[in-house]
């Protein structure tokens, strides 16, 4: 998942950007950029590595302009390369920057077509720089020297109907404005905010999630609806347009499950509800089950898991113990490149609180088991922490089948509940009970609030993909390109650069 944020204000836009990009740190944690313009040159700075670590203050100098867009990235598609990292920039027509979270699923095939057909060199592996020069090349056959916003929503049109998969996106057209549109099925988020400056004038915020425009003093307008594209001109005039012929809203679920801080509303769903609700059907299946249960504490596995499982403790009328310390220096371990580095990072990051755990009956519970990588440690510290019986919950249902659309679980080997039954899991993490949500009631947790929401991409737990065009030949060649073992074949064990020399990268 990635972070994508654009602002056009009244004065310089960079340290709103960066204050975002921190918001948004938590959708990706491998890279970090922000472009900005004034007078018709733009400003550029990205590179690998965390907000914080990516801009100091030269840089932020540098980046001056009141229009800009920025972008925190966790990679789906080509490596960790810094020259993947985001915003990508085209120079023709006008000059234009992208941040794209999602992924395309026919990034191979337009990257052909663009070369052969639109004449267009693609330099790196990234779908983004794709999608980038998909949207360019819509722009640049109209052939205007002073595109009008007619032409921008036409351009987003097109993108429509060449590309295939998820993709919320801001671009910045040098000079004009910026323009954030989402794919017409509204898997990936993205809303918009307002505030009046001193001078009574608006400034616009674009980002993924809400909680970015109110940490930054914006607010909410709305969400971007599936396929509809909002155009905001440097002088702060805001157009909208639905660019699609039929879209429909089928958000992606694993954002309420685990992605967005639960202080974001995605789609008009408050995700800490949703957690809130998700703790309370697990609980009722916990007393479905085992009415009789003999648990004596819940305990949430942080960070995520936090609020679901406080209220599975209260509806279950155990007690809710913070038996996990998080060291708050280490990144979400889920996100991380590479097996290696997530199962360390597991034991750097979490410690027991002995006390919590002694001669107890523990309940844990977690948002999601997806590799397996934290419960299988986790449950091995509450027993070495002496524990009597080690009890497991996941606010998710089993994660059975890769992502797509901007998850990076692109093999599904990978996944422990791949060709496994709940039995089976609970033997290999350990566990004396595993129990896991059911589909029908987390579909329950995040519905009845927006009827526009036709249903859910839930395709990690059934397989089922809403673009129709993910088929078994796509998800073997992803899983051989994208694998673990395969991606630091290609990448190197850092992960930090593949040779790729990048062209647009500020110096140091
Ligand atoms: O089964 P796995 O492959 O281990 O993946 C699932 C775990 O990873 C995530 O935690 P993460 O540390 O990324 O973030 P958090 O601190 O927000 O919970 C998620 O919350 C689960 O704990
Ligand atoms: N997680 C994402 O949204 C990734 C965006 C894009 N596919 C990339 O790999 O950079
Ligand atoms: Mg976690």
């Amino acid at each position: 998942m990635c972070g994508i944020v654009g602002i056009v204000s009244t004065s310089n836009v960079n340290q709103s950007l960066y204050d975002a990009l921190t918001v948004l740190q938590h959708r990706g944690q491998d890279a970090a950029g922000i472009v900005t313009f004034q007078d018709d040159r733009f400003y550029l700075r990205k590179d690998n590595g965390l907000v914080r670590d990516v801009f100091h203050t030269r840089h932020m100098r540098r980046l001056v302009g009141n229009v800009g867009i920025g972008h925190v990235r966790y990679p789906t598609a080509g490596s960790s390369s810094s020259a993947e990292a985001q915003p990508f920039y085209v120079n023709s027509p006008y000059g234009i920057t992208l941040a794209h979270n999602g992924n395309l699923t026919n990034a191979d095939d337009l990257s052909k077509d663009l070369f052969r057909t639109d004449l267009r060199h693609i330099n790196t592996n990234s779908d983004s720089e794709v999608l980038l020069n998909v949207f360019a090349h819509e722009l640049q056959k109209l052939g205007k020297l002073d595109p009008t916003k007619d032409e921008i929503f036409s351009a987003v049109s097109a993108v429509h109907k060449r590309c295939r998969g998820a993709y919320a996106v801001i671009a910045m057209i040098t000079g004009y404005g910026i323009v954030g549109f989402r794919d017409p099925n509204g898997i990936r988020p993205a809303c918009y905010g307002e505030r009046t400056a001193e001078d009574g004038r608006k400034e616009y915020m674009i980002a993924s999630e809400s909680v970015a425009l109110s940490a930054a003093g914006y607010t909410l307008v709305r969400d971007i609806a599936p396929g509809e594209a909002v155009y905001i001109e440097t002088d702060g005039t805001l157009y909208t347009r639905q660019c699609a012929e039929d879209p429909h809203l089928f958000p992606c679920i694993f954002e309420h499950v685990y992605f967005a801080r639960p202080d974001s509303i995605l789609d008009k769903v408050s995700v800490y509800k949703a957690r809130l609700r998700m703790g309370e059907t697990l609980a009722e299946k916990v007393l479905r089950e085992c009415p009789d249960h003999d648990i004596d504490v819940v305990i949430p596995i942080p960070d995520t898991s936090r609020t679901s499982a406080m209220q599975m403790a209260h509806r279950l009328g155990v007690k809710f113990r913070e038996g996990f310390i998080k060291n708050r220096y280490i990144g979400r371990t889920f996100i991380m490149p590479g097996q290696k580095m997530r199962k360390k990072s597991v034991r750097q990051k979490l410690n027991p609180i002995d006390l919590e755990f002694r001669g107890k009956n523990v309940m844990l519970v977690d948002d999601s088991i997806v590799r397996g990588t934290t419960c299988k440690e986790i449950v091995q510290m509450a027993r070495d922490a002496g524990a009597r019986k080690v009890y497991f919950a996941s606010a998710a249902p089993p994660v059975r089948y890769p992502n797509v659309y901007g998850i990076d679980m692109p093999s599904a080997s990978e996944l422990i509940a791949h060709d496994c039954t709940v039995e089976e899991i609970r033997e290999l993490i350990g566990a004396d009970w595993l129990l896991y949500q059911d589909l029908d009631d987390l579909v329950t947790c995040v519905s009845d609030v927006n009827d526009d929401i036709e249903g859910w991409e839930c395709s990690v737990f059934t397989g089922k993909y809403v673009t129709g065009d993910v088929d078994a030949a796509y998800l073997n060649r992803l899983e051989e390109l994208r694998n673990d073992d395969k991606r630091f074949e290609s990448t190197g064990a850092t992960s930090s650069d593949n040779g790729i020399i990048d062209l647009y990268n500020d110096e140091d």
